[in-house]
């Protein structure tokens, strides 16, 4: 195996040479020895951010391939206690101990087990879940890992599951009723924030979100642990149903599940159960990463993280988000522009989730004024 070495953050990473792996001229991660994403930098780099403020005394890397996440938050986020490499694969174990070596790593621990046994056995500050696809089936052990107000940090990739446009396959990881909503983005991020919460509850742990978003072709999720059951059953308190009027385009959360029909205009509803209804983030922790973010001005994606933590901060006052091309249509008008609308509004904000997205105090009924005022033909 051919190694070549790469630099991310302040790490260099040794990595398997993805030319040895192109098949067609072309290269997939997964088709390597060992993982090594470079559309992840930018989840790797806000998670550095993250665990700084976290500043966590013990760390596992539950998933680690080349090892790079763990490596990172020992040089940059600067965790100084134990960090516990893991990886089911020899091959990515191997590199995982040269790259710890190379780049200095202290009170660093290289384990081989699998991920679910291993967070079954240890107890840390601070878990990262980072797998291929879906998060599911790890979330108990990784919930089960983490000492009293631990974090976890977990990504998700199978977001046509999450976002209900696979509908058995949404059923078969998250046990929910699926419909693909026109927020779906949102959607799926409070269904995975169901599910954690849910495995937490078996354990007597209830969740609190820090940070959770959507990116690209991914959702990343920081939630501490609040112990107890008392804490396990107001966290499901904050479970409930997104719905949206298939007529109206009208759309609310609400507690449990039912059938209704719209209450704007008694159109029948798409719904999701069962949902985070709660806070998607903590804007007091928003407002620590933000302190601390130019501390890694060094980083390439430092305009991104900034812009990003900017997003989420005022998007945390408001409930779900609506689509300005999909009521637009619904009106059959033209769709105003995001500044118009939010003008027209007053207390309303984009939303990182969608381009065409918007989050706003005001009623249904005066978005849908804004729209018929504000658009132009
Ligand atoms: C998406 S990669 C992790 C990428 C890495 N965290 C990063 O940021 O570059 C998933 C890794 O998990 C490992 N893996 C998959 N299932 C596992 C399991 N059940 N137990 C332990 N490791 C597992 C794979 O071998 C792979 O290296
Ligand atoms: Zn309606």
């Amino acid at each position: 195996m051919r190694l070549i070495e790469t630099v991310e953050g302040k790490a260099r990473i040794l990595l398997p040479d993805p030319s040895e792996y192109e098949r067609d001229g072309r290269f997939d991660p997964a088709w390597s020895p060992v993982f090594y994403n470079p559309r992840m930098i930018f989840n790797r780099d806000l998670s550095v951010v993250v665990v700084s403020s976290i500043s966590p005394k013990s760390v596992l890397d539950v998933m680690s391939a080349t090892g790079v996440r763990g490596i990172r938050y020992y040089l940059e986020s600067e965790v100084r206690g134990e960090i516990i490499f893991n990886d089911k694969n020899p091959v990515a174990t191997e590199l995982i101990t040269k790259n710890i070596a190379s780049n200095g790593v202290e009170k660093a621990r290289v384990e081989r087990s699998d991920a679910n046994s291993l967070m079954h056995r240890v107890k840390v500050e601070y878990t990262d879940l980072d797998p291929f696809g879906t998060p599911a089936p790890f979330l108990q052990a990784a919930v089960s890992s983490l000492r009293r107000r631990g974090v976890l940090g977990v990504t998700a990739t199978d977001l046509s599951a999450l976002e209900g446009k696979s509908r058995n396959s949404c059923k078969r990881k998250y046990g929910a009723f699926c419909n693909k909503l026109s927020f779906s983005k949102e959607a799926g991020l409070r269904l995975l924030l169901a599910k954690i919460a849910m495995e937490a509850s078996i354990v007597e742990k209830g969740i609190h979100p820090l940070i959770t978003l959507y990116r690209d072709y991914y959702y990343r999720i920081f939630v501490r642990m609040e112990d107890g059951a008392k804490k396990a059953d107001n966290t499901l308190e904050k479970i409930g149903s997104l719905y949206e009027c298939e007529s109206c385009g009208y759309s609310f959360m609400g507690k449990g599940f039912c059938d209704r029909v719209c209450p704007v205009c008694g159109g029948s509803l798409r719904s999701m159960y069962p949902a985070w209804i709660g806070e998607l983030a903590d804007v007091e922790f928003l407002g620590k990463v933000k302190e601390l973010l130019p501390r890694f001005n060094y980083l390439e994606n430092f305009p991104a993280l900034f812009k990003l933590i900017g997003s989420l901060t005022s998007e945390q006052r408001y409930g779900l988000y609506y689509r300005l091309d999909v009521l637009s249509s619904k009106l059959r008008r033209n769709m105003p522009s995001m500044e118009e609308m939010i003008k027209c509004l007053g207390d309303a904000t984009r939303t990182h989730f969608h381009l065409q997205g918007i989050k706003t105090s005001k009623e249904f009924h005066e978005v849908l004024e804004c729209i018929k005022s504000s658009s132009h033909g």
